[in-house]
């Protein structure tokens, strides 16, 4: 999946003459000095594509299982002011290191979040956040003891597209939202069958792997900010099971209702790591890109391509007394951004924006528990708990383990 990233990454960044903004793009005289846990496939696309043009930030090392690998990747992407690490505990304990980003599999998030706080740094974790929901409430402890900032890199969510969605909803102009459905397929063999994606230990699953679907579901069937405070039920939850370990779910379809003080809104989700070809001959690369569609009393919107609007996004509200059709796009700027951000910034870069934000005020003297009540968009803990506790019992409802 990371080559087709890479790809529309690739695309998007000629196309917006990116190389040439990174080159000149001049750094503070401290900026924030950032450490990566993993020589994983996904740094390119969402940690060094984004520091190339944020001034005040810069990578200077990764670590990974073997140093040979994190060497391989800090000469493959030139990232000259890098250093590799024989280990993550070496980066760790290395005292210049002030941030984090950890794009380790999913079940090792908590474990290494956790070190990482208690090693004095601020953490950008990849999503989901944690195999479970208390590993989250375990995150956010250790956050707010050490004082450092933790965000889940939802990168999604930061993204001003997203926002003019939540703004479109929660206005009020078209009533309440009804039903909210989100969906991505990913067709079989994309992924390795030893991926990641598929180990139980590794708190692989679609769910897990794909949990946007249940983040946007829930971000835009609660009125902010009410998403903690909702009561969940999931009316119905059906997993494809995975052949060698069916504690894998391959795909997940599931129905969950959420209420809030003045709302009860229907969520459908539907993810699959694994689709089946057309008549098993033709993978469904169509549906690569996720879809959601919000039911309003008097409008129904349409945002395509949800968790990566960057790469060309067409948001459609239909009035549904008139049939007349709105299209509308948000690339910059917008509710929680205010005048903020550049046509070239990706959700990565929305999202690092966010974070170096953050730090930056929490170096400065906030209180890393107040974070989501300041300006700016941000996912707060919060918020990560919740779209994990859903996830935890549409897994109930369809048989399936819970991650450890
Ligand atoms: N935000 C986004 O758009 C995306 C986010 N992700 C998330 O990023 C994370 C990594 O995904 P991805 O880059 O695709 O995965 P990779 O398999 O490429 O990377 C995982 C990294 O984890 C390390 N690792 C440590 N222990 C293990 C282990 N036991 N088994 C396998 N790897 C191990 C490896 O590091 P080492 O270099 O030390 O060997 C490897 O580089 C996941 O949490 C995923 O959900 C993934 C894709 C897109
Ligand atoms: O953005 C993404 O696309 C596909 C997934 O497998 C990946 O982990 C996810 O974050």
């Amino acid at each position: 999946m990371s080559w087709a990233l890479d790809l529309i990454l690739g695309a998007h960044n000629w196309y917006q003459g990116v190389s040439k903004i990174a080159a000149s793009t001049k750094k503070t005289a401290s900026p924030l000095r950032l450490g990566i846990l993993g020589a994983a496939a996904i740094n390119p696309a969402a940690i060094f594509d984004p520091v190339s043009t944020h001034p005040d930030v810069i990578i200077v090392g990764i670590a990974a299982r073997s140093k040979s690998k994190a060497e391989a990747q800090i000469k493959q992407y030139s990232l000259t002011s890098a250093r590799a690490y024989s280990s993550y505990d070496d980066l760790l304990s290395d005292p210049t290191i002030e941030a984090v980003y950890v794009p380790l599999p999913n079940g090792l998030h908590a474990e290494w979040a956790i070190k990482a706080l208690q090693a004095g740094k601020h953490v950008l974790l990849e999503k989901p956040i944690a195999s479970n929901a208390q590993q989250v409430r375990d995150i956010r402890r250790v956050s707010e003891e050490t004082g450092e900032v933790a965000l889940e890199a939802f990168h999604w969510r930061l993204y001003p597209a997203a926002h003019l969605v939540k703004s479109l909803v929660d206005s009020g102009e078209y009533g309440k939202a009804t039903e909210v459905k989100a969906k991505w397929e990913l067709p079989a063999g994309l992924f390795a069958k030893d991926d990641i994606r598929f180990h139980y230990d590794l708190a692989g699953g679609s769910c897990m792997d794909l949990m946007y679907v249940f983040s946007a579901t829930s971000y835009y069937a609660t009125p902010t900010p009410n998403l903690k405070d909702a009561e969940v039920e999931v009316l119905e939850a059906k997993a494809r099971p995975n052949k060698t370990d069916p504690r894998i779910d391959d795909a997940m379809s599931a129905t969950y209702v959420l209420r809030s003080d003045s709302h009860s809104t229907l969520c459908k989700i539907e993810a699959d790591l694994a689709a089946p070809w057309l008549w098993g001959l033709v993978p469904k690369f169509w549906t690569l890109m996720p879809s959601l569609s919000i039911e309003m009393e008097q409008a129904t919107i349409l945002f395509p391509g949800f968790a990566g609007p960057w790469s060309g996004h067409a948001i459609t509200v239909t009035d549904k007394a008139t049939g007349k059709v709105t299209k509308h796009s948000q690339y910059v700027d917008g509710a929680q951004w205010g005048q903020r951000g550049a046509r070239f910034w990706t959700t990565y870069r929305y999202q690092l924006e966010a974070f170096v934000d953050k730090v930056r005020a929490v170096q400065a003297g906030a209180d890393v528990r107040r974070l989501g009540e300041m300006s700016g968009p941000w996912v707060s803990l919060d918020e990560s708990e919740a779209v994990v506790g859903i996830v935890e019992k549409v897994y109930e409802k369809a048989g399936i383990p819970l991650r450890k």
